[in-house]
């Protein structure tokens, strides 16, 4: 035991009892847990048993033969987290952002966004898009991957691919596709970032929140969320809020194919996103620049895509 056991309140959150961190069981899910910890220890000075990580199983981790969109959407990776967290079984919870639908419960708040890694997403199986052999079948299970592989290239084909990283790995290894794509910052936090062929992100736009962590605490938990807001990112904050309020005004689901680059100049922001029908056939793009915490100009950016969009865009996105 270190000086802690003598003065246990420079190295504990608020006395004796350790904060309980609620995550998913999946090992990128652990990663990130465990790099909140080591944040969160590091900003108040606290050894690293003032936290303990409670892995929760999500039901989106239970059902692994059908496309995530099919049977619940993002519910599955935060249902159980949220049961936790308001039973007070955790203290606070710790979510790829990407996961997390973008209305939550109103007792629920996210309190801290991590700096955010790479938002690139990677190839797997070719050194490039072009590169790919005519016909190559590509596994994913995501829309938005999909769709954009498909406007690229139209001759490929969709193999459906769940599971989590090292699963995919797994079945592109075992010849179930022929490439696959990644997130870059799983890999990267995973420490597997060798994997693959990162896309530039400006040809290739990522996913609304790709590469953030979410911590969230309940809203009426006011002392643990000025404990976390020790370790929140304000620029990563504000990117990532302007893209999910661009997916609520745009009306958008798990079905719908969207893409999205947020980018800091100083305290201008500029938010770039393309829409898709989910064949890859159609696309539109559109940009705006905005002051940094600007709530209304992601809903602007919404009503110039879907006034401009097709049908076979429009069907997939109901508006504000
Ligand atoms: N959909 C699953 C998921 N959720 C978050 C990540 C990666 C980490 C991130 O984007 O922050 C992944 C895997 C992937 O897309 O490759």
């Amino acid at each position: 035991m270190t000086a802690s056991h003598d003065h246990p309140s420079a190295h504990r959150p608020s006395g004796q009892h350790p904060l309980r961190l609620g995550t998913r069981r999946s090992p990128l899910a652990m990663a990130q847990a465990e790099e909140t910890r080591d944040r969160l220890c590091a900003a108040h000075g606290w050894e690293h048993d003032a936290i303990r990580i409670v892995p929760v199983t999500a039901s989106g981790d239970k059902v692994l033969d059908r496309p995530l969109a099919e049977i619940g959407g993002k519910a599955l990776w935060t249902k159980e987290l949220d049961a936790w967290l308001l039973d007070g079984e955790i203290d606070f919870a710790v979510h790829s952002l990407k996961d997390v639908e973008t209305i939550r419960p109103a007792p629920i708040a996210i309190a801290a966004i991590l700096p955010r890694e790479d938002v690139r997403d990677v190839l797997v199986g070719a050194s490039s898009v072009q590169a790919l052999p005519a016909g190559a079948r590509i596994g994913t299970s995501a829309p938005r991957r999909a769709a954009q592989l498909l406007h690229a290239r139209p001759d490929c084909t969709i193999v459906p691919f769940r599971g989590n990283v090292a699963t995919r790995l797994g079945k592109l290894a075992a010849g179930e596709a022929d490439a696959t794509l990644l997130a870059a910052a799983g890999l990267n936090r995973l420490g597997e970032s060798g994997v693959g062929h990162p896309l530039d992100a400006e040809e290739w736009l990522p996913a609304p929140g790709q590469g953030a962590i979410a911590i969230e605490c309940r809203a009426d938990d006011a002392a643990t969320q000025a404990l976390l807001a020790a370790i929140d990112h304000a620029p990563s904050r504000h990117a990532v809020f302007a893209e999910r309020a661009l997916l609520a005004a745009l009306g958008g689901n798990c079905h719908s194919p969207i893409a999205v680059l947020t980018r800091a100049e100083g305290d201008t922001l500029s938010l770039r996103a393309a829409l898709f029908s989910p064949d890859g056939a159609e696309r539109i793009e559109g940009e705006i620049r905005f002051a940094a915490g600007d709530p209304e100009a992601p809903g602007r950016l919404a009503d110039d895509l879907l006034a401009r969009a097709p049908q076979a865009i429009t069907a997939h996105f109901s508006g504000r």
